[in-house]
């Protein structure tokens, strides 16, 4: 069985459908949710608590926990959508009522509410579609968004869309989600992540039914995937990038890059930017530097496309500057090399004829870039971007990165990155990043490009994390790069980044 899988809401049904051919019957596996729900949360619910359950089944999750919660806890139930519809919920209420749980009449919810302390959301779960035009429900929402009282989520946030993580009702911050089986894509999504809180996945002994569409990254992945290293290795053998970028007003962002490649461990890093910038990019480090083209202009003579074929992975697009010509990257993909596709070459992308990309490419938009890419606006990218990336994926044929918290790592399965924090966005943080992948992949041992890359995000993401434990709110991109030894120690000892998904 998969242990970090993420299911997309069909997945979820078909794993249901499975383990009910198989003979388990729908109340059991409703026996074995909530009663799971009930045990995992005892421990922390305090005092009286209100259950609101609708009528599908994740409503019948919230009516088993209520039984089991009553023994121990005062237990209200709501019911804003009547009995739920499955056939033996009449029974499932009898039965917690002979437990002591309590039905309250909806005119009497404002008098519950002020007797509880905490509150259980299972209204609707991966089968909640639409717009919500119930007027006591959208009421019931606005009151738990003023609420004080700690909430939590059975399987998601009543009103996630879970292929998704769009949300159509009042902002409600859960304290955590107890989610059935697997994590869903809305748990990551936008703005759905953000009303989760921390995602707990309770295994109800649902079949394995192979590979899902995706994972997200555990420390133990991660450890496993730390890239093993050469001790007889010399610079030229440890992999060797190039970074093509730069421009007048923005110099900096090569040099970011490279920086990050060579302390993720690349043995060698060349800048190309236009000639015109490279005495303000000869910063005292062990950067080579190459000016290219005639002042401002970056255009590649035969003797830079010599110096690019040494590269092993080619970054083409920190700073490179919007007045830059697609032939460049035309260019460069005639190289055939891995290419690192970012920033402002991401621009130049859509550009171009769409030939296939050179094997082992990997481009890193953020939600902006991607919808320039896709012929979207970025607010259909974030809210839906399992559904962007894949989009982007089909079209380009590479490994895509979707940045942004919970970036998500593309190819044919897709990577959570679980490493998170709001120190990353910085300017220049996701140069810091195309360096970090770079550096990945020249290195010359036997890799998965998704994985590697996967793997790079959350590197960068510990990276991030530890620049915040020393900086405080005070992280700038160079910051990162000088924490990524600590990020390396983290992985190696297999530290929990904050909000990790919980397993039980
Ligand atoms: N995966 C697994 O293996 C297991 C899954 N389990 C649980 O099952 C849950 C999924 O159950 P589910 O399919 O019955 O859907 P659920 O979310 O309860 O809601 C459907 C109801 O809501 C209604 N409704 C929807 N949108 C609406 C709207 N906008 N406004 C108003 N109404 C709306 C919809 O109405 P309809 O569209 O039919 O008119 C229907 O009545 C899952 O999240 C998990 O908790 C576990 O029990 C065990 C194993
Ligand atoms: N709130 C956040 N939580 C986690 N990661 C973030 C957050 N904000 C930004 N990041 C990460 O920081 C990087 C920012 O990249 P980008 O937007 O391209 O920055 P820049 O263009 O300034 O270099 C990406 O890797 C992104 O995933
Ligand atoms: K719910």
């Amino acid at each position: 069985m998969e242990d970090h899988a993420v299911w997309t809401v069909e997945e979820s049904r078909a794993h249901d459908k499975t383990a009910q051919e198989m003979g388990v019957n729908l109340l059991s596996l409703m026996e074995t949710a909530g009663a799971r729900a009930a045990y995992y949360l005892l421990p922390e619910l305090k005092g009286p608590g209100l259950i609101i359950a609708g009528k599908g089944h994740n409503g019948g999750d919230a009516l088993v926990m209520a039984r089991h919660v009553a023994r121990y806890r005062d237990v209200q139930l709501l019911l804003p959508l009547g009995v739920p519809k499955f056939p033996g919920a009449e029974e499932l209420l009898k039965v917690l009522q002979n437990y002591g749980a309590k039905i309250v009449a909806q005119d009497h919810m404002e008098r519950a509410w002020n007797q509880v302390s905490w509150i259980v959301d299972g209204l609707f779960g991966t089968g909640f579609h639409g717009t919500v035009e119930d007027g006591f429900i959208t009421q019931l929402w606005k009151r738990l968004s003023q609420t004080e009282n700690v909430v939590y989520a059975l399987d998601i946030l009543s009103g996630i869309d879970a292929n998704s993580g769009s949300y159509m009702l009042e902002p409600v911050y859960a304290h955590k989600t107890l989610t059935f089986g697997a994590a869903k894509w809305g748990h990551f999504g936008y703005p759905g992540s953000r009303f989760s809180g921390q995602l707990v996945i309770l295994d109800i002994g649902l079949p394995d039914l192979g590979p899902s569409s995706g994972q997200w990254i555990d420390p133990s992945w991660a450890k496993a995937h730390i890239p093993p290293r050469d001790f007889y290795a010399h610079k030229y053998r440890r992999g060797r990038v190039a970074v093509i970028g730069g421009s007048a007003s923005m110099p900096g962002a090569p040099v970011l890059a490279g920086l990050a490649a060579l302390k993720t461990g690349a043995g060698l890093v060349e800048l190309f930017v236009p000639s015109g910038i490279v005495h303000r990019v000869q910063a005292p480090t062990p950067l080579l530097v190459r000016g290219v083209g005639e002042g401002g202009n970056l255009v590649l003579r035969g003797e830079d496309i010599e110096a690019l074929k040494r590269a092993d992975v080619v970054i083409i697009g920190p700073g490179l500057g919007t007045g830059v010509s697609p032939a460049l990257l035309e260019t460069v993909i005639t190289l055939g090399k891995p290419l690192v596709i970012d920033a402002d070459a991401l621009a130049l992308l859509k550009e171009i004829a769409a030939g296939p990309l050179p094997e082992g490419t990997v481009l890193t938009p953020h939600s902006g870039e991607m919808a320039r890419l896709l012929g979207i606006t970025s607010d259909a990218v974030d809210a839906f971007r399992y559904q962007s990336v894949k989009q982007a994926v089909d079209r380009y044929r590479v490994c895509v990165v979707l940045k942004g918290p919970y970036s998500l790592v593309a190819s044919e399965r897709i990577f959570v990155n679980t490493a998170n924090t709001p120190a990353l966005a910085t300017a220049g943080s996701g140069d810091v990043l195309s360096g970090v992948i770079a550096a990945l992949l020249a290195g010359r041992y036997p890799k998965d490009v998704t994985e590697m890359t996967a793997f790079a995000t959350y590197l960068h993401g510990w990276a991030g994390i530890h620049a915040e434990r020393d900086q405080g709110p005070s992280v700038i991109a160079t910051d990162i790069i000088a924490a990524l030894g600590q990020a390396w120690n983290s992985i190696v000892c297999e530290e929990h980044p904050p909000m990790l998904p919980e397993h039980f």
